[in-house]
């Protein structure tokens, strides 16, 4: 049996990295399609697969095709890879891509091969300038990489990671020995281990990266799904099943900062059904739920409780916070008018009942669960409709409802 190592040589390895980009630049550009959300990323991977492929097929021909394609064309990919690659993440993250920096590489790094092909001028300034902005564009990635590695994409992130990482050394190392007088032309179909090496590590660079990116899509979308289905379609508050979930959550914050829970009702809601149809209710049904989102912070939570009924709970909130907020979003409903798709007008009011969940360093012995604090806040919704609706009531302290 013959335990040695197979021969690789660079002409086919090169040939299977092109074909390997390829693939995973068309699964990119296949997954854009039912990805509306990634669409963009995944199509910049796509380019970036393509520009890839183009490099590595290119030179599979070095020597056979023209110098044009061979070299200016495929050094053109080359230095568009990366940066088409980082936009790709930048768009998945959400952040602004560094598009300077990948001007200036882009720049840089075609000035030598331009010099090489149209001056003549020396093939070592091609090889410093080109490996030096891909060491620059992969530094920029793989940080990109690293900042974002998500909790569950941890593993395949940093693993990305450390390939960009390397990769950015080897072309750094190249550059380096650039300057130092090592300028002999690489002929990439030429038989060294060097190459040999460099070709695994672009293997191994455009599968962790690919599959980073495909992993980060898939987390985003299952976040987004599971995001989706927690809130109510109509309005996009939290459904109450979706708030019961998050009951354990808000009653440890609670133990710490304390928080403000408030019950709010739509009042006669029955006669602006009646007046202006079911849809015109929904439509008032959806303006409500803009209002209360436009009136709390973000971190507050706001849950379409029943039909009509809403419950927001106030994080880190004091009682004379919890009453003020109160009463201005009674004001503020009054204020509204609510332009219905026929052109008629509707307008609305709000009970609402409040109550304040002390921090348990506070004197109360035992922490409230969340649902007596939920049954305050009704009780006192329900005395704000019996005092006539429009109008917000706080609700009993919790001592004197056990006193009574
Ligand atoms: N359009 C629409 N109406 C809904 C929806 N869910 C519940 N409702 C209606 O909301 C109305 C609630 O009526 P009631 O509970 O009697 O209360 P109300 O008329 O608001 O009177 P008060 O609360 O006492 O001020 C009912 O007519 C329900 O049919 C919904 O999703 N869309």
């Amino acid at each position: 049996m013959n335990l040695g190592f197979p021969r690789l040589d660079p002409p086919t390895l090169l040939f299977s990295v092109a074909i390997l980009a390829a693939m995973l630049g068309t699964v990119a550009f296949t997954m854009a399609r039912g990805n509306i959300g990634s669409q963009s990323a995944l199509r910049y991977w796509g380019k970036s697969m393509a520009c890839g492929a183009g490099t590595f097929f290119l030179w599979t021909f070095t020597g056979y095709w023209p110098f044009i394609a061979t070299f200016l064309i495929a050094n053109l990919f080359a230095i568009s890879a990366v940066p088409l690659g980082t936009i790709a993440y930048s768009k998945l993250f959400q952040v602004e891509p560094p598009k300077q920096v990948f001007q200036a590489t882009v720049l840089f790094g075609l000035a030598g091969v331009l010099g090489t092909y149209f001056f003549d001028t020396s093939r070592g300034i091609a090889i410093f300038t080109m490996n030096a902005s891909l060491a620059v564009q992969l530094a920029v990635m793989g940080h990109l990489v690293f900042r974002h590695r998500g909790e569950h994409t941890l593993g395949i992130s940093v693993l990305a990671t450390l390939v960009i990482a390397f990769l950015a050394l080897t072309h750094s190392a190249r550059a380096v020995t650039a300057i130092i007088g090592n300028t002999s032309a690489v002929i990439p179909t030429g038989n060294s281990i060097t190459l040999i090496f460099y070709y695994l590590t672009f293997v191994a660079y455009i599968s962790s990266t690919s599959i980073a990116l495909f992993a980060i899509n898939n987390e985003k979308n299952r976040r987004e799904t599971v995001e989706r289905l927690r809130r109510d379609g109509l309005t996009g508050l939290y459904t109450r099943t979706a708030f019961v979930e998050m009951e354990q959550e808000i009653e440890n914050a609670g133990r710490i900062d304390g928080y403000a829970l408030m019950m709010i009702d739509i009042d006669h809601f029955k006669s602006i059904n009646d007046r202006f149809g079911h849809g015109g209710g929904d439509v008032v049904l959806a303006h409500v739920g803009r209002l209360l989102t436009n009136a709390f912070r973000l971190s507050d939570i706001v849950v379409r409780y029943g039909g009509e009924e809403f419950c927001v709970v106030l994080r880190a909130c004091l009682e004379t916070d919890a009453e003020k907020y109160a009463s201005r979003l009674v004001k503020d409903a009054n204020a509204q008018t609510v332009r219905l798709p026929d052109g008629k007008t509707a307008r609305f009011t709000l009970s609402v009942g409040y109550a304040s969940a002390l921090p348990a360093s506070s004197n109360n012995t035992l922490p409230e669960s969340l649902q007596s604090v939920i049954n305050r806040a009704d009780a006192a919704l329900y005395k704000a409709k019996e005092a006539g609706r429009n109008q917000a009531v706080s609700a009993a302290p919790l001592e004197l409802l056990v006193a009574v």
